[in-house]
């Protein structure tokens, strides 16, 4: 299992740019705020392995957001590669199954094998993402129930397979502790501060409401990135994650 970083705090910026110059822009304007920084897909193309290593050398806890889903023999060498950029956490498809999601637990100690300073990063599974809705999950995708019920049978499957936690709305936090235990962690975007854009999000809470569900981390993106000031955005969601 990966280590739980209380020190990083529990907000987790998405970076989500097209190059690292924006990225550095916004990661200056937050300096010295508690957070994590969650790199994806699109400014991992971009920026590659050296701007995952650039954020640890400025001492940042990572989250590598790739969501893998792949054969487990290739997932199992995706998480080892990964693990050796030294994250502090990543992530891979639950639908992947539990051969799929194993595989990354191995691939990562194989990592660690290699190299004994690396520590063991928390392995999450993404569920649901927090933009189907329940219509959709009903009708394009095909899959019959509640959201909730797909995304705790996510979760339970995870757990089987040894990871960390899950990537779930915030909605649906309840559910999955009472099913696989308070210690199993819950990231939850589809974060949304009173009043900002919803875009793209189905399931969404507020910062705080998320917080009030028993959430471990929330992830923000736009409206932390999309803001007029972007550190004051950041310092209102962490005010308003400590009231409740
Ligand atoms: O189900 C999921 C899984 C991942 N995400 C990621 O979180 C952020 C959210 O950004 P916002 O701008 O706050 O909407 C983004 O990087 C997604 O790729 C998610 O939203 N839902």
């Amino acid at each position: 299992m990966g280590t739980f970083n209380q020190t990083a705090g529990r907000l987790m910026v998405a970076l989500d740019y097209p190059a690292v110059d924006e990225a550095r822009k916004l990661i200056s304007l937050l300096e010295g705020i508690p957070c994590y920084m969650k790199v994806g897909m699109q400014l991992y193309y971009a920026g590659g392995p050296d701007f995952v290593r650039e954020l640890k050398s400025l001492g940042y806890s990572v989250f590598l957001d790739l969501k893998m889903h792949d054969i487990p023999n290739t997932v199992k060498g995706g998480a080892k590669s990964i693990t050796q950029l030294g994250v502090d956490m990543f992530n891979v498809h639950a639908a992947g199954g539990v051969k799929m999601m194993s595989a990354a637990r191995e691939g990562a100690k194989e990592a660690l094998e290699i190299n004994s300073s690396l520590t063991m990063p928390l392995i999450i599974a993404v569920t649901q993402l927090t933009s189907t809705n329940q219509g959709m999950l009903n009708g394009e995708i095909g899959i019959p129930g509640t959201v909730e019920e797909a995304v705790v049978s996510y979760a339970e499957l995870s757990k089987k397979a040894g990871l960390d936690g899950v990537v779930a709305s915030p909605l649906e936090v309840s559910a999955i502790k009472e099913r696989c235990g308070l210690d199993f962690l819950t990231v939850t975007p589809g974060i949304r501060p009173r009043g900002s854009e919803v875009g793209d999000q189905s399931r969404t809470l507020t910062p705080g409401e998320a917080i009030q569900q028993g959430t471990d981390y929330i992830v923000v993106g736009r409206p932390i990135t999309a803001a007029p000031s972007p550190r004051e955005a950041a310092e209102q969601i962490i005010e308003e994650m400590k009231l409740k």
